[in-house]
């Protein structure tokens, strides 16, 4: 339960003793537990915990941009300001409080493995705040228990290899698209360069690939949908950074009202779309088509009528498919236009990496191609160099548990009832200690022999997360950042723009604060040499 959820439920459940218990007795008791385990922290203030702190270290750490020239990513002080400044205080595990809710840091790769894989069934994923949660639907990421499994187990095919590759060639297309008119603004200008903001171009890409994945053969009406539902995340990120009154979002203000029209106009239209698929018959019986996940939902929903299957636990109903549209749109898009904008970020910024992923590209692919699914998993060196930028720069930086019983860890460390546990990603990613004295240091190669075997624990690279609730877009996201990263390398050069200011900072995920101009001078024009998507090459596009 979050911070408001104590406070409310303390309140409505027995007025004054109840929150004495939950805002003071319960947090000084937790803190002594754990000091009597050596475990220390920030001290519990009352009702806010260490949140005024937290907010004033990463305040302050935001405010001051990392020193040029950037050839270390010691980023890690600026991104987590407040994990870094307690961390070399209290070691690194450690105790803070977010509001009366004690959170325990655990950075351990051994800890982290069992949290998330060994004894994950002894945690549930945490309850986000109900403004996040608004952002990212009440599908997948949110679901728990029984549904969660069922609602995992009818998506996943849509992410099997050879369900995504069906993709390969539309998201091909985009990503050409995007690449000519760059070429065409290069043209344009005396210099023969272009300036672009790459964090806001490879947002349509990955925009069009999760609308792919989602809708399939109703790419232009999911096209509609998701439109619709950038709106709508448009005005909850808005009162996500505004607003921090409970029950704020139920008043009805302008802004509200109009989130409530959008919210049952995408209703309106998933039902039509719903509906339009189910006339047109069984999406299973469809030969090379790929699996969307509009349409497993809908089979998964009709599955069992009329037929002697065994019911699913909680039939998938038109809000579980609107809810986890939602879901797929806000993990699938700002995450992986994270990636490429920090690959393309790194590659700039280390030339001799860019050289050898562009001359990889031309000896694997051939100039002037659109790679195929085959030639994209022959590209290690780009693998290598997706690997570390995920290491350095991971878009989700951290994760949260929430122990659902007492619970014991590494055979030592006791877990009390709801402690919520931090797991910083980003942290255990640079850590000197698993990673070797380089660790600030962009070195794909330390990624040559695989991920596994890249630092000194498994566990220490987990961009992705681990155990059962891992990624399930991961797939999508590798092949979505190969192909697009291989294209771009093939047709530009490319530079930091003298108006880059490295500053990483994190709303949620991972970002460029003041975004990422970089400058692409085109290479020599493309090959009319397209073989996996005719329509693919620029010149035959026209
Ligand atoms: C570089 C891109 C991405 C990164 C770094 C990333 C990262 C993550 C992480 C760390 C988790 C686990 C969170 C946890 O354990 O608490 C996760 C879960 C999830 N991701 Fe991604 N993700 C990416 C791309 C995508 C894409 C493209 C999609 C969908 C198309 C997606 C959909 C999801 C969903 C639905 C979950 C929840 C899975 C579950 O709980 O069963 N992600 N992602």
């Amino acid at each position: 339960m979050g911070w408001w959820g104590w406070v409310a439920a303390a309140a409505a459940g027995g007025g004054g003793v109840k929150v004495v218990e939950v805002l003071w007795w319960r947090p000084r008791r937790v803190e002594e537990q754990f000091a009597r385990q050596g475990i220390r922290g920030p001290r519990y203030r009352f009702l806010v915990g260490c949140v005024r702190e937290m907010v004033a270290l990463m305040v302050a750490a935001s405010a001051e941009p990392m020193p040029p020239p950037y050839r270390s990513h010691n980023v890690l002080p600026r991104v987590l300001a407040f994990y870094h400044h307690w961390k070399k205080i209290y070691g690194s595990t450690f105790l803070i409080w977010f509001g009366p809710t004690p959170r325990l840091a655990v950075a351990d790769p051994e800890l982290i493995r069992e949290v998330l894989l060994a004894r994950a069934d002894r945690f549930d994923r945490y309850e986000s705040h109900p403004m996040v949660r608004q952002l990212e639907g009440e599908g997948l990421v949110s679901l728990r228990g029984e549904k969660w499994a069922h609602h995992r187990r009818v998506l996943t095919p849509a992410f099997h290899m050879d369900n995504l590759r069906l993709l390969l060639p539309c998201v091909g297309r985009t990503v050409v698209d995007m690449a000519d008119k760059w070429r065409a603004m290069a043209a344009a200008d005396k210099s023969g360069e272009v300036e672009i903001d790459v964090s806001d171009w490879f947002q349509v890409v990955t925009e069009d690939a999760i609308t792919r994945t989602a809708f399939g053969r109703s790419y232009e009406d999911g096209k509609v949908v998701f439109k619709l539902q950038a709106q709508l995340m448009a005005f909850a990120s808005e009162a996500f950074r505004k607003v921090f009154i409970p029950g704020y979002r139920f008043l009805p203000t302008k802004k509200n009202t109009s989130s409530w029209k959008l919210d049952k106009e995408i209703r309106k239209n998933l039902v039509t779309l719903i509906g339009r698929r189910q006339e047109a018959g069984d999406d299973e019986k469809l030969d090379g088509c790929a699996k969307d996940l509009l349409g497993l939902m809908i089979n998964a929903a009709s599955s069992g009528a009329g037929k002697k299957r065994p019911q699913p636990v909680s039939p998938i109903t038109v809000n579980d498919i609107v809810e986890e549209c939602k879901t797929f749109f806000f993990a699938g898009k700002q995450t992986t236009s994270n990636l490429l904008t920090w690959a393309i970020v790194v590659l700039a910024m280390h030339p001799e990496w860019q050289e050898r992923a562009r001359q990889e590209g031309v000896d694997v692919c051939g100039a002037g191609s659109v790679p195929s699914r085959e030639q994209l998993a022959k590209l290690k060196t780009l693998g290598m160099i997706l690997n570390e930028t995920l290491r350095l720069y991971p878009p989700a930086v951290a994760t949260v548990r929430r122990a659902k019983a007492d619970v014991e860890l590494g055979g030592y460390l006791k877990i009390p009832r709801d402690t919520e546990l931090l797991i910083p990603i980003m942290a255990v990613h640079h850590d000197a200690r698993l990673w070797g004295p380089d660790a600030a240091q962009f070195n794909p190669a330390r990624f040559a022999d695989g991920a596994a075997r890249a630092a000194r624990h498994p566990t220490a690279f987990i961009p992705f997360g681990l155990g059962a609730r891992m990624c399930i877009g991961q797939n999508l996201a590798i092949l979505e950042a190969k192909l697009t990263i291989a294209i771009i390398l093939e047709r530009f050069d490319f530079r930091l723009s003298p108006n880059y200011v490295h500053a990483p900072t994190v709303l949620m995920l991972l970002h460029p604060q003041y975004g990422a101009p970089i400058v692409f001078r085109p290479r020599s024009p493309c090959q009319p040499a397209d073989q996996t998507c005719e329509k693919m090459n620029p010149l035959t596009n026209q």
